[in-house]
């Protein structure tokens, strides 16, 4: 499990090993961290050029002891201090070492770029003089300490000018903008340097392969098809078959133990999966929504009479009312600004924010679509997908992970778990699909069985 902490969650448990330890000794361990991954990405030290841009904190602080260490190996680094003060104890390490402080005016041309404008203690946006120092050298490579500077920490939000990292080099745990787009989309490769610190439960997750591995459902030794669950899906309308039967291809990925179709679509489905039941019955989870048509607020309806726990997507998401808990919505950022009468830039701009208000409004779980998509439930706790490509944005795809969802919560998953693994499986299937290039809706549904017995031959090893 990958896991983000706050900002407070972070100062306080470095506040207890910061009483522990000598003092100094927790910088110079992520200093350490920072330069051995620098290092790495140059592909050795000695004549290379450093550039630090150096902050008034102690993310300076960082920058300035990793210089130092660098140089003592034989790196040219040089420092551009965008404050009056900076860390002096750092600043002393790097001049003894025979680091120069430059200007604007006088850096010369480096390897790569430091970012330690600002860690955990700026506010989003950037001073001028640090947009000026980050405009010098464009196309050199940005190594971010902590965090790039400029970008709401907490928040994932951007709102002003902010660093874009090459790699980011972040300490003790990772922070919610390293998982939470569209800041992490301005962090690069993110490295974590261990710190010790003992750490409370991390209030956003990002979901592992050996995770989904021990979540994802299993059939025991006796099971029967309806033991493994149920899934009923009530999706198309006579304009939209495509989606009854991409929907159904994502709840037939294998991990429930049927699947019914109610709706009108019925040849389309049954042509392509002919072990789908196209007649009413009990089921453990709904599917309702994709490619609906005028009747679908009486589908929603129906399907949450059931008492048992519904995927909303698509159509359906406008009819959905406060006060079901056992509901999965799936919106896409310009459904969920509807549902919250929004804008969608506001919704993009911060998707965490919008993803909790959601899930405390609607008091379910809720799931909203996007290059790291993010599942909120109405308790706080909030997961990150980071398992899917830029090419499964393709028409259809949204049908096939509502499937896949209901398949789990068919299978008895709960709606937090089941939307997560299921997103999570969604994108590990478009990677396999894919083999790094396009994908379509039906090559993701299919791929999902493969992705599923990769974790199972995993866990056996
Ligand atoms: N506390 C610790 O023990 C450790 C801290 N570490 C580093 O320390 C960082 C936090 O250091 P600080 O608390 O000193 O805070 P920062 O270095 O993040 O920022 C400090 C100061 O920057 C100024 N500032 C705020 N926003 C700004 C902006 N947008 N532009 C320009 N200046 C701005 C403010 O005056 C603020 O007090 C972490 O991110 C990490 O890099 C690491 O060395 C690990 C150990
Ligand atoms: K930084």
């Amino acid at each position: 499990m990958r896991a983000a902490h706050t900002v407070e969650q972070v100062r306080a448990a470095e506040e207890v090993e910061l009483a522990r330890l000598p003092e100094g000794a927790l910088m110079q361990r992520a200093a350490t961290g920072l330069a051995v991954a620098i290092a790495d990405l140059l592909g050795g030290v000695y004549g290379r050029r450093v550039l630090l841009l150096v902050g008034s904190g102690d993310n300076g602080g960082d920058a300035l002891y990793a210089g130092a260490q660098l140089a003592r190996r034989g790196a040219a680094v040089e420092a551009i201090l965008l404050s009056e003060q900076v860390h002096a104890a750092g600043l002393a390490a790097l001049l003894a070492r025979h680091g120069r402080v430059v200007d604007t005016t006088t850096a010369t041309r480096p390897d790569v770029v430091v970012d330690g404008i600002v860690g955990i203690g700026g506010r989003p946006g950037l001073r001028p003089n640090a947009v000026e120092a980050l405009g010098l050298f464009r196309d050199v490579p940005v190594v971010a300490v902590d965090v790039p500077s400029g970008v709401g920490v907490d928040t994932g939000e951007l709102d002003g000018p902010h660093v874009v990292a090459d790699l980011t080099v972040t300490f003790g745990t990772h922070k919610p903008c390293h998982l939470v787009d569209p800041a992490a989309s301005a962090c690069g490769v993110v490295d974590l340097v261990g710190l010790d610190l003992d750490l409370p439960e991390p209030p956003i997750q990002a979901l592992q392969a050996a995770d989904v591995a021990v979540l994802v459902p299993r059939p025991d030794p006796f099971a029967q098809k309806y033991t493994r669950g149920v899934v009923g899906v009530r999706a198309g309308s006579p304009e939209y078959t495509g989606a009854a039967v991409l929907t159904t291809s994502g709840a037939s990925c294998g991990l429930a133990g049927m699947v019914r179709y109610d709706g009108p679509a019925a040849d389309e489905v049954r042509a392509r999966h002919p072990g789908i039941v196209a007649s009413v019955g009990r089921v453990q989870a709904w599917v309702v929504g994709p490619g609906g048509g005028d009747d679908v607020d009486v589908l929603l309806a129906a399907c949450l009479a059931d008492g048992v726990p519904v995927v909303a997507d698509a159509a359906a998401l406008p009819h959905v009312e406060p006060g079901h808990s056992r509901l999965v919505l799936t919106p896409h950022a310009g459904e969920l600004a509807s549902m919250l009468g929004t804008e969608r830039d506001a919704v993009e701009a911060d998707q965490l924010g919008h993803v909790r208000r959601a899930a405390a409004h609607f008091g379910c779980t809720v799931l909203l679509k996007g290059r790291h998509t993010l599942i909120a439930d109405p308790g706080g706790r909030v997961r990150v997908t980071t398992s899917g490509v830029p090419w499964l944005a393709v028409a259809g795809a949204g049908d096939v992970l509502a499937g896949v969802i209901g398949a789990l919560l068919a299978s008895g998953l709960e709606p937090f778990d089941a939307a997560s693994v299921g997103s999570w499986l969604h994108g590990a299937a478009a990677t396999v699909a894919g083999g790094g290039g396009p994908v379509t809706p039906e090559g993701v549904a299919d791929a999902v069985a493969t992705v599923v017995s990769g974790l199972t031959s995993g866990l056996q090893d």
